[in-house]
């Protein structure tokens, strides 16, 4: 946390401690009192004795400053201190209840709002006196409005979350809801605000003093310093430099200090953000002879400098794909599978470094430029994502969506990009797809809105589709109609497919070759069949045997891998499997195994052997249940957002909606 908030915020810190410390300690600072007129000559300019100086009347510029601060931090603070204890409940109250509490609330607020503060402040000052309390009471009232629609609005945040309705379901009281699960995390932001507000009001009561509608003299403020040595701008500079220059530090350092705190609450910059140093750090390229194929990955690595140190979230992975295949990317959670994919793509998050070699048709992404890549994605490389209602805007229709990038990669008219949009729709297997174009993400089911990411993704006729646990989001029967519908298209299209999934069954039936991924390496890479009936590599094993099968005996209890994966950023020596793995030996705390061949590669130092079924060695682990799915059924022009069972099938299998030239295929699986 304290290399989050940064060298900036603790300058500011210490800037803002000073100038409090000097204020409540001026009665004891070894100089002259504020109104204290010297020996010396007046004007005279800073020295030794008055840092400062004196102005116009021999006074010391220091001292007045000094005092002065503990004006506009009182005013700031105490201004701060009403508007957040009257505010803050306000919002509470609003943002919690809601309904007519909100209504009223909020309404007033605006009314509030709407008058404009400055003159507002000028004319009770002016009227009920300028003096400290005056001043302080008038800032903090017309600070309230923005408090409450502030901690209004992170109520209205918190009091939806997950934690707050378990909180309820448990039949916790409001009150103990409000002061255990909201107020904490509202603090946060409020804190942030009242960083923020004080440099407003600092700023606010500087301007009333200017216009000497605040304390009065001989009393001084900063505000009223600036005003008093305007006069004198061209004789003596310092006089007016000095109270401006504490004042700007002060007013810039509330807001310094503000933005940092804020950016602890934004989930955005929270954990693992990169550390700055990132810019600096390089990953090594070296030059690989380039194959003869559609995609080839080269040693890529995608390494985060973190505050804690270096993740290695893909660390060497290298494999070639041919058109018409379907490469299949599996793995525990955070074993870099999305990462690789973003990596190939040059999708990475800003401080992320990448090294490595990725050659589409023989040309290297990795030497183009982001204006390059942009030409690329899209009409060469597209991408499906996980969940189809992030994937999708949800205030633009259908339509626009997906009419854009044939409009912006292929330059088609409105006209022309409508009528493709509709053919697309259509080849996913969408009804009435002229009529969808006018529908928003939120009228589509799951599965139809999938379908319509898919449609997007081959709208420029990608060469690789990459899938990225393109079904996890989608209820059971709609998972199977999408990945049909992603294989027929293949087939129709003849681009490759490269498909994360954490589902074993769905990759031994849709894949050609596999690559199991483990702490962000490839440990078993081949043909998905030969992998599945002979895994080397005991990760690969302890995977397979983990999955779920129709044939286990009723209740039995779930296999788990057992262990944690190890932390990315400190990998244990040797093989990262080891502390998890049955069958590790010495040697696999030492060396790191490199990735042999055998029929495919693995990575292990003692292999599981299972080339001689019947001779003691270990049998070939049984595949994943492989589900025999029911058609792909044509979901109904009209299928409910939130019902995602398909209507009666209309005879649509794997077969487009509308009819298109490719012939019908073997419905034979292998
Ligand atoms: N911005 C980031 N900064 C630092 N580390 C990151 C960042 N993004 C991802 N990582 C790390 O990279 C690793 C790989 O992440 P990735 O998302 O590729 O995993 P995954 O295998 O796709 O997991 P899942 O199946 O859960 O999506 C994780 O350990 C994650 O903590």
């Amino acid at each position: 946390m304290r290399r989050r908030l940064g060298l900036g915020f603790w300058t500011a810190t210490c800037w803002i401690g000073l100038v409090l410390l000097a204020a409540l300690l001026a009665d004891v600072l070894p100089f002259a009192r504020y109104d204290e007129t010297l020996a010396g000559p007046p004007q005279s300019g800073p020295s030794l004795a008055h840092p400062f100086g004196t102005d116009g009347l021999g006074r010391d510029v220091l001292s007045r400053v000094v005092y002065g601060a503990r004006v506009s931090l009182g005013v700031g603070v105490g201004a701060v201190l009403l508007g957040l204890g009257i505010g803050a409940p306000l919002g509470i109250l609003a943002g919690y209840r809601r309904k007519a509490a909100d209504a009223v609330i909020m309404a007033v607020n605006d009314v509030a709002q709407a008058f404009p503060a400055l003159v507002f402040a000028l004319a009770v000052v002016a009227f009920a006196g300028a003096n400290l309390r005056n001043v302080l009471i008038v800032l903090g009232v017309l600070g309230i409005p923005s408090w409450v629609r502030l901690i209004r609005g992170a109520t209205l945040t918190y009091a939806e979350r997950e934690f707050v309705l378990a909180a309820r379901v448990l039949g916790t009281r409001d009150g103990r809801i409000l002061w255990r699960e909201i107020v904490p995390n509202v603090a946060v932001p409020a804190a942030s605000y009242a960083f923020i507000g004080m440099a407003v009001v600092v700023v606010a009561e500087g301007s009333l003093a200017f216009l000497g509608l605040s304390v009065q003299a001989p009393t001084p403020t900063w505000g009223g310093l600036i005003n008093e040595g305007r006069t004198l701008m061209e004789t003596a500079p310092h006089v007016v430099l000095a109270p401006s220059v504490v004042m700007f530090l002060t007013v810039l350092s509330f807001n310094l200090v503000g933005d940092r705190l804020r950016s602890l609450a934004d989930v955005r910059e929270s954990g693992l953000e990169p550390a700055r140093q990132a810019a600096a750090f390089s990953l090594p390229t070296t030059t690989h002879p380039v194959r003869d194929c559609l995609l080839q990955v080269e040693d890529l690595r995608t390494h985060f400098v973190t505050p804690r140190g270096v993740v290695k979230a893909v660390d060497g992975v290298s494999f070639t794909l041919e058109r018409g295949k379907t490469l299949a990317i599996v793995g525990e959670s955070g074993s870099g599978k999305s990462m690789l994919i973003r990596s190939i793509l040059g999708l990475l998050p800003g401080a992320s470094v990448r090294g490595g070699n990725v050659y589409l048709s023989g040309d290297d992404l990795t030497t183009y430029s982001s204006v390059e890549m942009r030409s690329v994605l899209g009409p060469k490389l597209g991408t499906v994502f996980q969940d189809p209602m992030t994937a999708l805007n949800p205030v633009r229709t259908i339509g626009t969506q997906v009419t854009e990038p044939l409009r912006v990669h292929l330059g088609m008219g409105r006209r022309q990009a409508r009528a493709e949009a509709v053919r697309l729709l259509a080849s996913v297997g969408i009804p009435d797809p002229a009529r969808m174009l006018r529908r928003y993400p939120h009228q589509l089911s799951g599965g139809m809105r999938q379908r319509v990411t898919i449609a997007m993704a081959l709208s420029c006729g990608p060469d690789v589709l990459f899938a990225d646990e393109p079904t996890t989001a989608l209820d059971v029967t709609i998972q199977d109609q999408v990945l049909r519908l992603l294989h027929r298209l293949r087939e129709e299209r003849d681009m490759a497919v490269v498909l994360v999934s954490h589902d074993l069954s769905v990759v031994a039936r849709w894949a050609d070759e596999v690559i199991v991924m483990y702490a962000g390496k490839v440990v078993e890479r081949g043909p998905a069949a030969e992998v599945f009936a002979r895994a080397r590599m005991p990760y690969t094993e302890a995977l397979l045997q983990a999955a779920p099968r129709l044939t286990d005996p009723v209740h039995h209890r779930l296999r788990v891998i057992p262990g944690r994966p190890p932390d990315l950023v400190d990998l244990p020596q040797g093989c990262a499997f080891r502390a998890r793995c049955a069958y590790a030996e010495e040697r696999c705390a030492i060396e790191a195994p490199p990735l042999f061949e055998d029929g495919h590669q693995y990575a292990c130092w003692y292999p599981r052997d299972r080339s001689a079924p019947g001779t003691g060695a270990p049998s070939p682990i049984p595949l994943p249940v492989t589900r025999e799915p029911a058609a792909e059924p044509a979901p109904a022009a009209d299928e409910p957002a939130t019902a995602p069972t398909p209507a009666p099938a209309t005879g649509f299998d794997d077969e487009p909606a509308t009819p298109v030239t490719t012939p019908r295929r073997s419905r034979k699986r292998s």
